[in-house]
């Protein structure tokens, strides 16, 4: 089995990156159109997790990079040997009813080349429903189900978690940042839900579950609490929920109603916080919802799913 998943560098003096060790941005060559990025977690040694919308039909291995590590010197480039998008997501697919992007199991495994070396910089993010998520949650292997792990993760209410963001500091250079969001596994779920119909994408929509499907968890909005919210740059990266010092991926940023950074990336120090309108809210994917898929493309990357 995999070495511990889930871990990272906790002292506040650590490198963003050893905070996140997890993190991947993914980018894509495009002739004569430059370059797309995405984000993307590292799961185990040859794959990173992310958005299949990061990808087009037309994008081979060898236009993609993914970049796992510190800043400059420790940062590892890789080559991709093969992208495998969720055999269910299509883009088009509500094409005819004027609902151009269609997000439903947006997901993909993106498979590298050489295996990564593992570090304080490099180091995979737990999934649910494998042994590592178990022992990460501190419960006994292997009479812990796959349930016990959702009903732990994702619990009736507004379930904290958190996404990671590039920030711009005042001294200049990228950096990360955790933003914590609150999923809206309540009462609060439809009104969540409701507010995708104020995508300039979605005016088309008549009934909101045309578009978000139970694939989906909700965050963002005013209520319980303020969240953030994601930027097109944010796509393919995890959204996930802390368990005492370990780490465990629930969802895949998909997509938002509002873009928040087409003007420029939040500020690293949290107090300057810019408030989006209410009905900002950002869609994931629940990976709890596409198992069956997970496991059979992990099948011998030994991550023991339950
Ligand atoms: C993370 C993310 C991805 C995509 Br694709 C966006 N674009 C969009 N959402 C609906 C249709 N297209 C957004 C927006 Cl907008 C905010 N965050 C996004």
């Amino acid at each position: 089995t995999l070495s511990m998943c889930g871990l990272a560098k906790e002292h506040p003096g650590a490198d963003d990156q050893e905070k996140n060790p997890w993190q991947a941005v993914i980018i894509i060559r495009r002739e004569g159109k430059g370059f797309e990025y995405c984000k993307g977690a590292l799961i185990s040694e040859y794959y990173v997790l992310t958005a299949a919308h990061c990808f087009t039909i037309d994008d081979k291995a060898e236009q993609i990079t993914v970049k796992i590590g510190r800043q400059s010197s420790e940062r590892q480039s890789f080559d991709v040997a093969a992208v495998h998008s969720h055999p269910l997501y299509q883009l088009q697919k509500l094409k005819d009813r004027k609902i151009d992007e269609f997000y439903d199991y947006d997901i993909a495994l993106v498979k590298l080349t050489v295996k990564v070396k593992l570090s304080v910089f490099a180091r995979p993010i737990c999934l649910p429903c494998t042994a590592g998520a178990t022992r990460a949650l501190r419960k006994p292997h292997p009479q812990t189900t796959c349930k016990e792990h959702e009903e732990m993760l994702l619990p009736a209410g507004n379930v904290a978690s958190f996404f990671v963001t590039d920030c711009s500091h005042s001294s200049g250079g990228n950096r990360l940042l955790r933003q914590t969001v609150h999923i809206k596994n309540s009462e609060l779920k439809m009104a969540c839900e409701e507010d995708a119909k104020k995508a300039k994408h979605y005016v088309n929509v008549t009934d909101v579950s045309e578009v978000v499907t139970d694939r989906f968890l909700c965050t963002g909005g005013i209520d319980p609490v303020v969240d953030p919210n994601t930027c097109k740059g944010d796509s393919g990266g995890p959204l996930i929920i802390q368990n005492r010092l370990r780490y465990v991926q629930v969802g895949v940023i998909s997509w938002g109603v509002v873009d928040v950074c087409q003007k420029r990336l939040p500020a690293c120090d949290k107090n300057i916080r810019v408030q989006s309108p209410s009905f900002a809210r950002d869609f994931h994917i629940n990976i709890f919802k596409v198992l069956p898929w997970l496991k059979q493309r992990l099948s011998d990357e030994g991550l023991d799913f339950l």
